[in-house]
């Protein structure tokens, strides 16, 4: 992948945990943005305190990035509960599963990232844990295995997902609370980068987070990456003061342009237009094109150029917008937004 993809990946480098950890909001009137979550996530945690019972179980959806991890940690804190952080993928088998709730404390809060990933056995072993607080742990094998109900202490799961559709319908509907985390206001964005900059100790003026707010992809852990790439070049090419000329020559060189789009976005939008004259093209025919995994331009590219209004999802594949076609200085041809296309435009593929 080229420099410019990993930077506005919304997904964390191998090296950027311990930072990231460093810049998290560690409680509920920390954390920026997200009104409605915060608000009714609030109400949760309180009425569950002045019942003095765990609250709910929460699933929390949303894109790579946009605070998941963080929104469990400020539950724990919150509550004043311990946290066990696991994920899908790890849960390969029932035993794993059973192995961690047998061992939780009486309200200690679960983790469970990329739930959609979990294995089938240890996702019916968590149907009857999350409703009854009970495990059934089958001894032996065959004709012969038996299973043993076992009682665990009353926990509060949090899980997150950045595919709420892959989750089976048993398991969503064991959730009391289900928290849609969306993409942030670029103002939204401003206040991270300004609280960021101040932990790190950068001189970030207003205008110098606007610049990078703008171009973050609605995503903190991508404003908080350019942050500190903005950093680098303010103190090795200029005095450290991120002004708005030197985010924006920062920015450029870096190759995310005014509006956050990278090379690969940039790719994705010139083969739409200039090879498949802005399409509808299918998803799997575009990544062929621009040399990437379908699940590549899916989820990393396709959400960011959707919610910019630049390309639309039709049953009959991906269409250029008129503004895709204004973005990179090109006229459509006259047939681009036939009547073929546009009735169709606003049906979610
Ligand atoms: N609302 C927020 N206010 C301030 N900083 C935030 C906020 N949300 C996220 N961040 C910052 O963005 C970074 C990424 O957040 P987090 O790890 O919680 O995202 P995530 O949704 O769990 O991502 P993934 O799905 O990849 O695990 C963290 O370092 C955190 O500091």
């Amino acid at each position: 992948m080229s420099g410019g993809r990993d930077l506005v990946s919304p997904e964390p480098d191998n090296d950027e945990y311990a930072i990231e950890a460093a810049l998290r909001p560690k409680r509920l009137d920390e954390f920026i943005g997200q009104a409605r979550v915060r608000e009714q996530l609030s109400l949760v945690l309180e009425s569950a305190m002045r019942r003095n019972r765990p609250p709910d179980h929460v699933l929390m959806s949303g894109g790579p990035g946009l605070g998941k991890t963080t929104l469990a940690m400020i539950i724990a804190a919150e509550l004043g509960m311990p946290l066990r952080v696991t994920s899908g993928p790890a849960l390969e088998r029932a035993g794993d599963l059973a192995a961690i709730l047998s061992t939780l404390s009486e309200g200690e809060v679960l983790f469970i990232d990329e739930i959609h990933r979990m294995a089938r056995p240890a996702e019916e072993m968590l149907y009857l844990a999350m409703e009854d607080f009970r495990v059934d742990i089958v001894v032996g094998k065959g004709p012969g295995a038996t299973s043993i109900p076992l009682d665990i202490a009353p926990f509060t799961l949090v899980g997150a997902t950045t595919r709420a559709g892959l989750l089976p319908a048993p398991l969503r509907d064991r959730f009391g609370f289900t928290a849609h985390m969306d993409f942030y206001e670029a103002a939204e964005l401003e206040q991270v980068l300004t609280r960021s900059a101040r932990l790190l100790s950068v001189d970030l003026p207003p205008e110098g987070a606007h610049e990078i707010a703008r171009r973050s992809r609605g995503t903190p852990r991508i404003a908080n990456r350019l942050l500190r790439r903005v950093r680098d070049f303010s103190e090795v090419r200029a005095d450290g003061l991120v002004t708005r000329e030197i985010a924006s020559a920062a920015l450029n060189l870096y190759e995310v342009d005014g509006e956050g789009l990278d090379r690969l976005d940039r790719a994705v939008l010139g083969v739409l237009l200039r090879k498949f004259g802005g399409g509808p093209v299918g998803l799997s025919t575009l990544a062929v094109a621009v040399g990437e995994e379908p699940e590549t331009v899916e989820v990393v590219a396709e959400p960011f150029l959707v919610r910019q209004g630049l390309i639309a999802r039709t049953p009959r594949g991906r269409v250029a917008t008129a503004s895709a076609w204004a973005h990179l200085g090109l006229t459509p041809p006259p047939d681009a937004f036939g009547a073929s296309v546009l009735p169709s435009l606003f049906d979610e593929a």
